[in-house]
């Protein structure tokens, strides 16, 4: 059985190690709690580091970050209303590390719209427990750290936004790189496999190699060779479904992943793909053409392995002719390496 590796994001990685740290912060104090007889606040600390941990596991079984983020904040911060009220407001001090785990977690517009009520409901324990001068020192060094958190979040998020572009889109057409496709499709790899669903982690991938570019490079020139590139990204950008994705493999060769359907669906795609770029003016009096391979996500397998069937049906497409559409079919066990490795070295010698 070939062993499929998986690649946790960043975020994956933030989430899993905050819900530990949580759950490993607050347990001694719950242990603590317990051997003084505080039965009730034991409880809440008790339940609350089961919560956060089953987060941690949970992100670690279904990699979602959005809503697991979002739910480790919010318990957090419950739990911080609820001690602070259920003991005494010493515990407040437990707000500022709790307001940038927040930020950290999640965007800057989520954590105030979270961090809000919290305060709002945290502030009147804490007009009546401290005297003046003491609510006042923790209402402005609360107001800093949000005002800090808020600013720093922001940038990073803009900063990241920036670097994020720059990693994973192709400077020359705007589509999707090949550094992103291989990380989405080991994604979508580890997912199908992880799933019990299979159905709903259904995925295909259209892969395209415009035909004879080279000739069209040599007659028309590089530069003209570009526009038919960013032509036609813009053309099929607007042709797919916003759940699918485009990307520029390299060179003139594009892959489309499309998600939640079959081999066969993906091939009538395919074809409409075919006969756009067939029928569209991506340059003035050109008809430029396209051969595509299709392959259907399936389990066991490594994700370049499923991009490489999509390459050897794309191969048999140019052999028969190109400006057609192959599906590579999983059941189907014809051997089609010697022609794939012939084609390569003939290609190699032209
Ligand atoms: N204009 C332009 N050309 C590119 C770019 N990237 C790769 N190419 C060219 O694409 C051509 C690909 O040539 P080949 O691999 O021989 O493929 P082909 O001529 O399309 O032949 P078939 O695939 O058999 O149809 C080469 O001439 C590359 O220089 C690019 O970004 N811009």
């Amino acid at each position: 059985m070939p062993k499929i590796k998986i690649h946790r994001s960043v975020e994956e990685i933030l989430i899993m190690s905050a819900s530990i740290v949580s759950a490993l912060t607050v347990l001694p104090f719950a242990i603590y709690r317990y051997i003084n007889g505080q039965y009730g606040i034991a409880l809440v600390e008790v339940v609350a580091v089961l919560i956060v941990a089953s987060i941690g596991l949970l992100v670690w079984k279904t990699r979602d970050t959005i809503y697991t983020s979002a739910s480790l904040s919010v318990i957090m911060l419950a739990g911080l209303v609820a001690l602070n009220y259920m003991i005494d407001s010493s515990i407040f001090i437990w707000t500022y590390p709790i307001i940038m785990t927040v930020y950290f977690l999640n965007s800057a517009k989520k954590s105030a719209l979270m961090l809000a009520p919290t305060l709002l409901a945290l502030l009147p324990l804490m007009y009546m427990e401290k005297t003046s001068i003491q609510f006042a020192s923790a209402l402005v060094t609360v107001i800093i750290t949000l005002i800090f958190s808020h600013v720093v979040s922001r940038k990073i998020k803009q900063q990241n936004d920036r670097l994020q572009n720059l990693i994973n889109y192709d400077g020359l057409t705007g589509a999707l790189n090949r550094r992103s496709l291989d990380d989405r499709l080991d994604l979508l790899q580890s997912l199908y496999f992880r799933h019990k669903t299979r159905g709903s982690n259904i995925a295909s991938v259209i892969l395209f190699d415009i035909d004879d570019f080279k000739i069209i490079n040599d007659t028309r020139g590089h530069l003209e060779g570009d526009k038919i590139l960013i032509n036609l990204t813009k053309h099929i950008k607007q042709m797919i479904r916003k759940t699918d994705e485009f990307y520029r493999y390299g060179g003139e060769e594009f892959v489309v992943i499309v998600n939640g359907s079959n081999l066969y669906k993906s091939g009538e795609l395919a074809e409409k793909i075919r006969a756009a770029i067939e029928n569209a003016e991506l340059l003035k009096d050109l008809t430029v053409t396209a051969s595509f391979g299709v392959a259907e996500i399936q389990s066991l397998e490594e994700s370049q392995n499923w991009l490489a069937r999509a390459d050897k049906a794309l191969y048999r497409a140019k052999r028969a002719g190109k400006n057609r559409v192959y599906l590579a079919n999983p059941e189907k066990r014809i051997d089609y390496e010697k022609e794939y490795e012939d084609y390569k070295k003939e290609k190699s010698r032209a």
